[in-house]
């Protein structure tokens, strides 16, 4: 297996406050990693140094050559466009010329159920659809590596079930690493393989999927246990 992101010794500041701390993180393809932790612990500063969307303060960060990523974010920006633009747009960007694009991004729209609504304002749409919009847009891009920010914060329990369904056949269809922030624990032991838990920057437990949930934590982990405990009870 190779490495698709290596995270070395990364810290990321913002004024005077420390949002990543001496992390170190290796991901290798095929991994499915869930990064959890309280509000503020760091997990979408994390995401958006592994995209290359925020430098790093201190640290060094490397992402194979053969890796194709797409990010969907927790609230997606939604372009004043159509819904088939706003997916057609990222595409564009990918260097897709503009009728392939239209073809794959309704493709897209077809596998999240949206193919109807195509040609309305993006911005029309409910918090579910823009969900699901997202991770149009970035299954379209057709990644090897897919990073998702919360995929399913503020949906209802139905929509929730729905997009992360989409999720799961995402990923156990194609070879795709994945890396998403999430505070539903069954979510995450739904998806994940592996678990990071971050504290005030800092990753605390990092450890297989099974391990995290089964393993009492409390010698080895305290803190990761206590946030356990608290989530779940
Ligand atoms: N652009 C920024 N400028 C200043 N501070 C920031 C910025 N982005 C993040 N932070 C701070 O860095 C810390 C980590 O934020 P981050 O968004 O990574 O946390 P999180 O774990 O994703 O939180 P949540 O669960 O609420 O989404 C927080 O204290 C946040 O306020």
């Amino acid at each position: 297996m190779s490495a698709v992101l290596n995270l070395r010794d990364v810290s990321v500041q913002f004024g005077a406050h420390l949002a990543l701390q001496g992390v170190n993180v290796s991901m290798q393809a095929g991994e499915r990693v869930a990064l959890v932790g309280a509000n503020g612990s760091g997990k979408s500063t994390l995401l958006r140094v592994a995209h290359g969307l925020l430098k790093v303060s201190h640290g060094h960060v490397s992402v194979a050559t053969d890796v194709t990523q797409a990010m969907a974010f927790q609230r997606p920006h939604m372009l004043r466009s159509s819904v088939l633009r706003f997916v057609v747009w990222g595409l564009w960007l990918q260097g897709t010329p503009w009728r392939d694009a239209h073809v794959r991004a309704m493709q897209a729209l077809e596998r999240v159920g949206l193919q109807d609504i195509a040609q309305r304002s993006a911005r029309t749409l409910s918090g579910g659809q823009q969900q699901r919009l997202a991770l149009a847009r970035a299954w379209a891009l057709q990644p090897n590596f897919v990073l998702l920010d919360e995929p399913t914060s503020s949906l209802d329990p139905h929509a929730k079930r729905e997009v992360e369904r989409l999720l799961a056949e995402w990923v156990a269809a194609a070879e795709v690493s994945l890396l998403f922030s999430s505070h539903n624990l069954g979510q995450v032991k739904r998806l994940a393989t592996r678990v990071i838990y971050l504290e005030a920057g800092r990753v605390l437990a990092d450890l297989p999927v099974d391990a995290f949930f089964n393993q009492p934590l409390g010698e080895s982990h305290p803190e990761a246990h206590l946030f356990l405990k608290g989530e779940l009870g």
